[in-house]
């Protein structure tokens, strides 16, 4: 891979709710057609919990015991394909409970990250069924540093923050992000992206899951807060071409790294 340039698709897909079966079969078809005709793609990214969906009052029953079932099938799909695979976040079982987790996967479909999302939002609920994450997730994507967030997570600027100053050039952010909200949603992801001079890549789901809208808009940043790819409000793959020697020309030209005055504030 030319480390420099990553071409990237991102699944926006509908997700059912309560329905693992179903949503597994659906992110297989995306998958396959992603790399059909032999398109060679560096990345792979999904939304938040496409598995279960926020099936919250069964996610116990619902969710992947240790991620076994999503690490076996995205493993398989990308070493066979020679695919980096950040696998949106699934509902995950584990002995203490449930927790909203993204893996990433490497050309040869090993296992190279974990992150469970650390702000849970409790305007869905989430705190109830749901346990929270207490590390970081970043990750070497063909040699560069990548960090991940989940959706709430783009409210809180200084988990992207942390995640540049440990050397991120990219932000990976899976999200299940509701109607009204575009305006908070575009914002946010551009700001992240201008203020910590990174690609933001974010991957949000559409569809409709009881009372509640997905609007799409996945979106593909560059360090300029510039929109390189975005969806519309319907199911697609969105392919972008990144060209990560961009974050050093943005950082070069204007140095917000340097001139922080960190022992101010
Ligand atoms: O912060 C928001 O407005 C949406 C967050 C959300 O839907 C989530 O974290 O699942």
């Amino acid at each position: 891979m030319n480390n420099e340039k990553l071409n990237i698709a991102l699944l926006q897909m509908d997700i059912n709710a309560g329905n693992p079966e179903a949503n597994f079969a659906k992110l297989e078809q995306m998958l396959e057609k992603a790399v059909s005709g032999g398109r060679k793609l560096d990345v792979i990214v999904f939304p938040e919990m496409w598995n279960t969906g926020y099936a919250l009052t069964e996610i116990e029953e619902l969710a992947d015991a240790n991620g076994e079932r999503t690490k076996q099938f995205l493993s398989a799909f990308s070493a066979k394909h020679q695919v980096n695979i950040v696998a949106g976040s699934i509902a995950e079982s584990k002995a203490d409970g449930v927790y909203n987790t993204i893996y990433a996967f490497d050309r040869a479909g090993e296992t190279i990250a974990d992150y469970s999302k650390i702000h849970l939002f409790r305007l869905m609920d989430e705190e109830k069924y749901l346990q929270a994450g207490d590390k970081l997730g970043s990750f070497q994507l063909g040699g560069q540093e990548a960090g991940m967030m989940i959706c709430y997570d783009i409210r809180f600027p200084e988990l992207a923050r942390k995640l540049a100053l440990g050397g991120a050039k990219l932000l990976f952010v899976p999200a299940e992000w509701p109607n009204p909200r575009l305006h908070h949603w575009k914002t946010l992801l551009s700001a992240r992206a201008i203020e910590n001079q990174m690609f933001v890549i974010a991957c949000n789901r559409v569809g409709q899951s009881g009372e509640t809208s997905f609007f799409g808009h996945s979106l593909v940043l560059d360090p300029w807060g510039e929109t390189i790819a975005e969806g519309g409000e319907d199911e697609a793959i969105i392919y972008a071409e990144i060209d990560l020697s961009l974050v050093d020309t943005v950082r070069g030209k204007i140095p917000v790294f340097e001139d922080r005055r960190p022992n101010l504030y």
